[in-house]
């Protein structure tokens, strides 16, 4: 094993072309002053026409250059990460740790069933031992008929698991592979399309029958009275008021517990925390929250990964290079979470909206991951529990992952699920700190990145690995009011964060690396860029018409050097 000679499990590199790009910036800083110059030496005098437009493009250009040189903090030192899985496993697949999985809906008819238990499959597949792996399902509708058809996913786990590992399917949310008429990688023959016709049929019964429910609105009376499960819908009002609703659906300690193969399944848990009209949720971060507490009793991962619902694991290997970030001898004791990007299936080939955020996934967080690390930008991160709930980083931080940590229970689950339905509770937090000093913060649309910044401000790194295969695939919104309203949702918190205790412009200030601050900003003054575009969008074509010009003529000399530099 060459235990005494240290071989790294992540490596990290710079960009390629970081020098082109370097000089690029440099011709272009020299242009941004160049314009700078144009603007005041030119201006109008006193009493002239057009004057103070001229003041006004003085201030939008001026704006523009500082938030050029902000942007530079996501460019200047980009680097990737290459992770070494073979490495992880000869050394520490008997000490692997565990790993829960969050996933949280809140609507069934905005995020269908069936997407959400595709998501929820796509992660029990994962290719890691199944005991030492979770998936909790927060449901913040309280649906019973998320609660069905996750019941239905429990039961098609027990085929589709095996089918995947048999075949080694990729990507594993039933969806998403079994839309195509054949085996998509056809290297197992017959065999292989008898089995892929079969588990089709059995995913289309099982998908067809969720949809009916789903359209009639309520669970049929025959499926209700198999699982006692739904009784505790006995008690429920709205989805606004109703109790904890927690069920065990797979206990991965449990002998019985197999799948067709004879096989441990990873454990799969229901939670609808208790909703009442007269206590604030706080949304996706109060769901986070809850269950942080509830896994923490039922599995206690080391490692939690977040997911949206609508975000489907697209590798079964992620939770392997993830890990190789966690587990590293020499360079993994700061690193807090490790943050795939966010990418999506359903970008067309113009993407008139830029919903892809290409330039983010493929350019700034490699940028911020040279400066310490990325954003937590809410779904496909994981993160090391101890920090998520709220540890400081100092020199005893470092987990030794070969120590042996049984996370045994004594009760049954039973006994289980009825104390850890408190913990879910909308009185629990209650003068603590959860939401505070504990797990994700409350109080800003953007729950996760002002999260992930305290964390990087009590010392701790993130890493960005950015696989070619991608990580997760998710549904980016696709009408311009979805986009509008994503992005008004984006910059209006990130500018509160600018202005919360948090801000990157002065609590991070010596807590997290300049870089990183000037990236924070970068995205924390989205909104206030608006006023300079807005600026330079209606002006110069009003001054158009007023005859007013803004700008130097083609053949001056002035123009003749700025277009130099600028080319
Ligand atoms: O009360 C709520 C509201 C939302 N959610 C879930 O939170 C996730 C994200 O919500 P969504 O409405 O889809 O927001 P988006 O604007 O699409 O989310 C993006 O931006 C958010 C804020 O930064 C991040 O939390 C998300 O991960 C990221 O995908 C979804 O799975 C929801 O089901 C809850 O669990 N409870
Ligand atoms: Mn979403």
């Amino acid at each position: 094993m060459g235990s005494d000679k240290y071989i790294p499990l992540f490596e990290t590199k710079r960009a390629r072309a970081l020098v082109l790009y370097r000089s690029f910036a440099v011709t272009l800083s020299v242009g941004i002053c160049l314009i700078l110059f144009y603007r005041v030496s030119y201006m109008p005098k006193d009493g002239e026409e057009g004057r103070w437009f001229w003041i006004g493009l003085l201030g939008a250009d001026l704006w523009f250059g500082f938030y050029w040189v902000l942007t530079q903090a996501l460019r200047w030192n980009q680097v990737h990460r290459l992770t070494f899985k073979d490495r992880l496993s000869q050394r520490y697949e008997k000490f692997l740790p565990r790993v829960d999985v969050f996933v949280c809906t809140a609507d069934p008819t905005i995020e269908p069933p069936t997407m959400v238990i595709s998501t929820v499959l796509s992660a029990m597949a994962y290719d890691y031992p199944p005991e030492k792996l979770a998936i909790y399902l927060s449901d913040d509708a309280g649906s019973d008929l998320t609660f069905y058809a996750l019941l239905e996913a429990s039961i098609f786990a027990k085929q589709w698991i095996p089918y995947c590992k048999k075949f080694n399917v990729q990507p594993r949310s039933p969806a998403a592979y079994l839309v195509s008429k054949s085996p998509p990688h056809d290297g197992g023959g017959q065999s292989q399309t008898r089995d892929f016709l079969a588990i089709k049929k059995l995913y289309r019964e099982m998908e067809d029958r969720i949809e009916t429910t789903t359209t009639l609105g309520r669970i049929p009376e025959e499926a209700r009275l198999k699982h006692e499960g739904f009784s505790q819908w006995d008690s429920y009002s709205s989805k606004r008021d109703h109790d904890t609703i927690l069920k065990i659906l797979i206990d991965s300690k449990d002998p019985c517990s197999t799948d067709i193969d004879g096989s441990a399944l990873p454990t799969l848990v229901y939670l609808a925390r208790e909703k009442r009209p007269q206590h604030f949720h706080n949304f996706k971060a109060g769901a986070m929250n809850a269950l942080i507490r509830v896994s923490s009793k039922i599995s206690n991962g080391q490692i939690i990964l977040n997911l949206d619902c609508d975000m489907y694991s697209n590798d079964p290997l992620t939770v392997r290079d993830a890990l190789c970030f966690f587990l590293d001898e020499e360079k993994s004791h700061d690193i807090a979470f490790v943050q795939f990007p966010q990418c999506f299936a359903n970008v067309t080939k113009n993407d008139p909206y830029g919903s892809s955020l290409r330039v983010i996934t493929d350019v700034e967080f490699h940028g911020t991951d040279g400066c310490g690390g990325p954003l937590y930008i809410g779904t496909g991160c994981f993160h090391r529990r101890d920090t998520l709930c709220g540890r400081e980083f100092n020199q005893d931080s470092k987990i030794d992952w070969k120590k042996h940590d049984d996370h045994r229970r004594q009760q049954s689950v039973h006994e289980l699920e009825a104390e850890v339905k408190t913990l879910a509770s909308c009185t629990f937090e209650q003068n603590t700190q959860w939401g505070n000093e504990m797990g994700l913060k409350y109080g800003c649309p953007v729950e996760d990145v002002i999260t992930g910044l305290s964390i990087q401000c009590k010392g701790w790194k993130s890493a960005y690995p950015n696989p070619e295969r991608k990580a997760f695939l998710g549904l980016a919104p696709s009408t311009l009011p979805q986009v509008l309203v994503q992005h008004k949702r984006w910059s209006e918190g990130d500018f509160q964060i600018l202005l919360s205790k948090y801000s990157p412009a002065w609590y991070a200030h010596g807590r997290i690396s300049l870089g990183l601050q000037l990236g924070y900003c970068c995205y924390c003054l989205w909104a206030p860029n608006c006023l300079a575009t807005l600026y330079y969008s209606i002006i110069p074509s009003l001054c158009l018409l007023k005859g007013i010009s803004l700008f130097p003529q083609v053949y001056t000399s002035i123009s003749v050097q700025l277009q130099l530099v600028l080319v």
